[in-house]
């Protein structure tokens, strides 16, 4: 390949793993570094970490013809290397902040390292300013000349590899049009809009966007808590408002709440962003705390199906926070096991992928069994959670038939009002008419 660059990658979560094995696929020389050594050793055995659809196959073609190489030695990582990716953990800190203690000591890990002329692009998502904090924690201890770039990642969990490839743009912030020429040059050959900025505007366009996802998410979930009662179909509203182009017609699922690693770590944080200065921001504060509700709606609507949920045996259908990751963190299923069993419900969890994830989540008087049919087979009720594939497939009449009181809680809106009616099947959804087995028609 020409123009061929050695790239260190640092940190191999979600982001830093599918940002390495992609340069790698294009064609660069990628070292992976990571301080976690089991983890290092475990994906040079080509074995990824994550559950990832289509990220093992990559990781192990290139691994084979060594493109692609992991360590836990930052120094071999960054000899010689023409660019470094930093893309590790920003998780938030009590109060909401960004805890920037990775990336600090990334920075120092960088400037101890590196032999030569060097562009140090930040992955991570960070706050604004946090580029130059970068620039001037590794310029007090290096001589050696460097850039710094922002190029946050917008990959989607279950979809990072597709996201990668097929993504909507690529960001490049950069204070020199020399360091931004280099990173656009890199990323050309993924054919994918590139818009150059500035270090802070780049910053900001990536917390801008998730907060606008999850307020979108937020509207359609408060849209949905009244549409229900008002005896609107909360899909059919969504359909209907997404024919519009300016408002588009995705992120409009109601369901219950956005989790994950990063809406509701970075909604907080560009909370706290404003706040330092000075600007209250109130609309994301009410996407927060609409969400945080949101999470709890199925334990809410069952509280008043049942009266009291003591003794009831529930089972807890898809644990991960979206379908096709085995990402627990920030799940909705969570807050959901935790307040079933204070409520002193019993709750039988099934998830395709996340339950050794799950283990440790929830709480420990959680019981895990290896299939839907066999969690209805315990079961009272139950509770859907996640938008498995498995699950959505499932055929209500099996809840029908397995559950002892022939009642579902349905959060992410899985089946057909006409189908719960069809299997007799007392259903709750989000943001739809509840059916009751009475009006259901009996087969
Ligand atoms: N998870 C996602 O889907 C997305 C995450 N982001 C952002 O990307 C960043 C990374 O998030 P994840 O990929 O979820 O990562 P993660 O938090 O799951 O993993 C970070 C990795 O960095 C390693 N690490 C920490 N310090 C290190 C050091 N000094 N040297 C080498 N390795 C080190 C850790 O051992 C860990 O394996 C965060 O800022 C996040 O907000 C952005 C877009 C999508
Ligand atoms: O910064 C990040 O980490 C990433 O955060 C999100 O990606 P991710 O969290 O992986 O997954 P999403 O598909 O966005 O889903 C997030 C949550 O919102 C929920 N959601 C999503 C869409 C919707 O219409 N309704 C809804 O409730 C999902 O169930 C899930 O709990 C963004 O979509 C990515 O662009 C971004 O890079």
């Amino acid at each position: 390949m020409r123009n061929r660059k050695k790239i260190a990658v640092v940190g191999t979560g979600y982001v830093g793993l599918v940002t390495g094995v992609a340069l790698s696929e294009i064609g660069h020389l990628v070292y992976c570094v990571d301080i976690n050594a089991e983890k290092v050793a475990h994906m040079t055995k080509g074995k990824s970490p994550i559950y990832e659809p289509g990220l093992e196959e990559l990781m192990i073609k290139n691994i084979n013809n060594g493109n692609l190489k992991f360590t836990t030695d930052h120094q071999k990582a960054f000899t010689n290397a023409e660019v470094i990716y930093i893309a590790v953990g920003t998780p938030e800190k009590e109060d909401g902040t960004a805890d920037l203690k990775y990336i600090e000591n990334v920075c120092q890990d960088i400037a101890f390292n590196i032999t030569n002329k060097v562009v140090v692009v930040t992955k991570s998502t960070v706050p604004v300013g946090t580029n130059e904090y970068i620039q001037k924690i590794i310029s007090t201890y290096t001589k050696v000349p460097f850039a710094v770039v922002s190029n946050p990642e917008f990959l989607r969990e279950g979809s990072a590899v597709h996201d990668t490839f097929y993504g909507d743009r690529i960001i490049i912030g950069s204070q020199t049009e020399e360091a931004a020429n280099i990173i656009e040059e890199i990323n050309k050959p993924f054919g994918i809009e590139i818009y150059k900025t500035n270090l802070r505007s780049a910053e900001m366009i990536k917390y801008a966007s998730n907060a606008f996802l999850a307020t979108k998410i937020s509207f359609i979930n408060e849209i949905a808590n009244i549409s229900g009662d008002l005896g609107a179909n909360i899909q059919e509203v969504s359909k209907g408002m997404g024919f519009d182009k300016r408002i588009g017609n995705t992120f409009l699922n109601a369901g219950i709440g956005y989790g994950g690693s990063c809406f509701p770590k970075d909604t907080k944080a560009l909370v706290q962003i404003a706040g330092n200065i000075n600007h209250e921001f109130n609309l994301l504060k009410a996407v927060i705390e609409v969400n945080n509700k949101q999470q709890l709606l199925l334990v809410e609507k069952a509280k008043e199906h049942y009266g009291s949920l003591k003794g009831k045996k529930v089972a807890l259908l898809g644990l991960s926070f979206k379908p096709n990751t085995d990402d627990m963190r920030e799940a909705a299923s969570i807050i959901t096991a935790e307040k079933l069993i204070l409520a002193g419900a019993q709750v039988i969890a099934y998830d395709p992928i996340a339950i050794e994830n799950a283990k440790r989540n929830l709480p420990d008087a959680v019981e895990y069994v290896n299939s839907v049919e066999e969690a209805l087979s315990n079961a009272d009720t139950a509770f859907i959670m996640t938008e498995w594939t498995e699950i959505v497939t499932t055929p209500l009449s099996k809840y029908h038939q397995k559950l002892k009181d022939n009642v579902v809680f349905d959060g992410r809106n899985c089946y057909e009002l006409s189908d719960a009616i069809r299997a007799n099947l007392n259903y709750y959804s989000i943001g739809r008419p509840t059916i009751l087995c009475e009006k259901a028609l009996v087969q």
